[in-house]
């Protein structure tokens, strides 16, 4: 069996002196697609910003492909993606602007990728408009257009159903499934009922883990 490219043992949180999770721990293997799932307050999206390393508020041991996370900040940050909840952009820029900026620090990218991108969120003709003219759905298109020039192995991905239409859902359920037969791993939190095959299910609030 791979190496996996991130584990977790024993992670426990507690957030205003409730215990939101203890004694979790699993293992995101490459070609992977992991749904994190419980009700409102059980603790993703806490999870994933803990996962991404944007929550210190934590005990266990994070791994990332095998060695201490905590010693290998740079290249665990160089592989992995993260999208939060909100879509992220800035409003007044347009979603090209918004794309390239999402894109900083990253690598260089075209205007051609970056157009070509948008046109495969269904925002062809919108690059120029700023964001604060699209509607809901059409904001998360903008950050989701950031999937498909990702070339980072982990996506840890919170929410990105929110406001997708039924052909957008099945477009994006398509690119999780595609990064894991690339060879990649997604972690994922939904209320979605997302179903992939194989797929991992870590439930929050009371539940167990397991796999579909
Ligand atoms: N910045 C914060 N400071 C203190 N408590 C917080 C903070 N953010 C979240 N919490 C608390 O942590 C708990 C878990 O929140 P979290 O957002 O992780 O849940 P969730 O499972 O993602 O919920 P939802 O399904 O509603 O998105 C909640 O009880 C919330 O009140």
């Amino acid at each position: 069996m791979s190496e996996p490219l991130l584990q977790a043992v024993n992670l426990q949180c507690e957030r205003d002196e409730r215990i939101l999770f203890r004694d979790l721990s699993f293992s995101v293997l490459p070609g992977t697609v992991t749904r994190v799932e419980g009700p409102n307050g059980s603790g993703k999206t806490t999870l994933l910003r803990i996962l991404a390393g944007l929550n210190d508020a934590w005990s266990g041991d994070l791994y990332w492909c095998g060695e201490p996370r905590a010693g290998q900040r740079e290249s665990f940050l160089r592989n992995m993606l993260y999208l939060g909840h909100r879509p992220g952009i800035k409003p007044l820029l347009t979603p090209m602007e918004n794309l390239r900026a999402l894109m900083a620090g990253r690598r260089p990218v075209s205007d051609e990728v970056l157009s070509r991108a948008l046109e495969g969120t269904g925002l062809a003709g919108y690059q120029k408009v700023p964001c604060r003219n699209l509607s809901a759905g059409q904001q998360r298109r903008v950050a989701l257009a950031r999937l498909l020039i990702a070339d980072e192995p982990l996506w840890l991905l919170d929410e990105v159903f929110t406001a997708i239409d039924a052909d957008g859902v099945r477009a994006i359920e398509a690119l999780l499934q595609q990064r894991a037969e690339e060879g990649g791993a997604v972690v994922v939190t939904t209320h979605h009922d997302l179903k992939l095959p194989g797929m991992q299910r870590i439930v929050l609030g009371g539940g167990q883990s397991d796999e579909q």
